[in-house]
């Protein structure tokens, strides 16, 4: 009798430990599930990139060196943790991963430039490539199988705007909606530095890609009114907040001339140990009383000048915002940015 309770005990613990096991070392599942996906996409599609056929090549070694990478990180972590000295197993076994980080490094290097020197001509659709006559081999490669690289690849590196301003975030996402499609936001509470605004908005940009510890874009916006020698400039929020509308009026009251030019800067930042890059756009404009609905800013008095230099007709506030959104400070800094990140597709994902 007894002997048959201490089988049950037995049992029930290993049971439990069985099931602790199991609960405990569930992440390495979902951890495999991405290289796992890889290899098996690639050996199933393995002649369908004739544009680059090391694509799926690339995609089975990366899955089947980042499966082991990670298996030797789970036997280590699984076997090897109560062992007080260091033996000879773990030390072959942290050599082998020194070994497969370094090849890793370098096949994601080959991966990058498989991957992106296609990306703009790439074509997943046989059929018309056919009807055009154009070769297949020069521009085909198979949907799933490129797509994934480049996802694989870029997973990383998804910008993030960061921004404590809602109306500035609706204007980002609506200009970059094309060029950026996976644009992340964040809002978090930069402290507004001192300065010109170039370097205001690289010490903005700076603290925010340590906060986010990735890419990230930010802006700085200012208003100059010209009589004032470029004043408020970056300061134009508290001026704003102080003074309303009116009273930005009426600092210029004293002065004919009511030009003013709107500026954004941008800054982006690859990651917290890289210097920031700045691209700055100006729309001139005039001064004037407020017109429009009171949404945003100090939209409802400024009056951009059309094309050809003269006082247009309508402020930022009475325009649609699309109209905003193409001629806009704002727009054209971004359209800098657009041209950088068209050089560099790794952060388009
Ligand atoms: O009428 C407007 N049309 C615009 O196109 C526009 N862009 C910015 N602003 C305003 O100008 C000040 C500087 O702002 P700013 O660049 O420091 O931004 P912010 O502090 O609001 O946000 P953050 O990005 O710094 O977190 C703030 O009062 C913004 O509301 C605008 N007003
Ligand atoms: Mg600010």
């Amino acid at each position: 009798m007894n002997a048959i309770k201490l089988e049950m005990n037995n049992k029930q613990t290993n049971d439990i430990i069985c099931k602790s096991f199991c609960l405990k070392n569930i992440w390495i599942l979902f951890i495999i599930i991405l290289p796992l996906s890889g290899i098996i996409i690639g050996f199933i599609f393995r002649n369908d990139c004739p544009l680059e056929k090391y694509i799926p090549l690339w995609e089975i070694i990366n899955g089947f060196i980042t499966i082991i990478f990670l298996l030797l990180i789970f036997i280590t972590k699984q076997f090897f943790h109560e062992i007080q000295y260091r033996n000879w197993s773990i030390f072959i076994i942290d050599q082998l991963k020194i070994l497969l980080i370094f090849f890793l490094f370098l096949w994601f290097i080959c991966g990058n430039i498989w991957v992106y020197k296609y990306y703009r001509i790439v074509k997943y659709d046989k059929q018309i490539l056919l009807s055009n006559k154009k070769t297949i081999e020069n521009f085909y490669c198979n949907k799933i199988v490129y797509l994934y690289a480049f996802c694989y690849l870029s997973r990383k590196m998804v910008v993030t705007y960061v921004t404590g301003n809602k109306n500035k975030l609706v204007e980002v996402q609506a200009i970059l909606a094309d060029a950026l499609p996976n644009l992340r936001s964040q809002d978090l509470d930069l402290p507004e530095y001192q300065g010109e605004p170039e370097q205001i908005t690289k010490g903005k940009a700076i603290l925010a890609a340590q906060r986010i510890n990735g890419p990230i874009l930010v802006e700085d916006t200012s208003l100059h009114f010209n009589a004032l020698h470029g004043l408020p400039g970056p300061y134009i929020k508290w001026f704003l907040d102080k003074l309303g509308h009116d009273g930005l009026n009426k600092l210029l009251a004293a002065y004919d001339d009511k030009t003013a030019y709107a500026q954004c800067v941008f800054a982006f930042c690859a990651g917290p140990s890289h210097q920031p890059i700045t691209f700055t756009g100006r729309c001139p404009g005039r001064i004037v009383p407020a017109r429009g609905p009171n949404t945003f800013g100090w939209d409802p008095i400024f009056q951009p000048d059309n094309e050809q230099g003269q006082a247009g007709e309508k402020t930022f506030a009475e325009m649609d915002k699309t109209i905003k959104n193409q001629i806009s400070h704002r727009s054209r800094s971004l359209q800098l940015v657009k041209d950088y990140f068209d050089k560099h597709p790794e952060y388009v994902s």
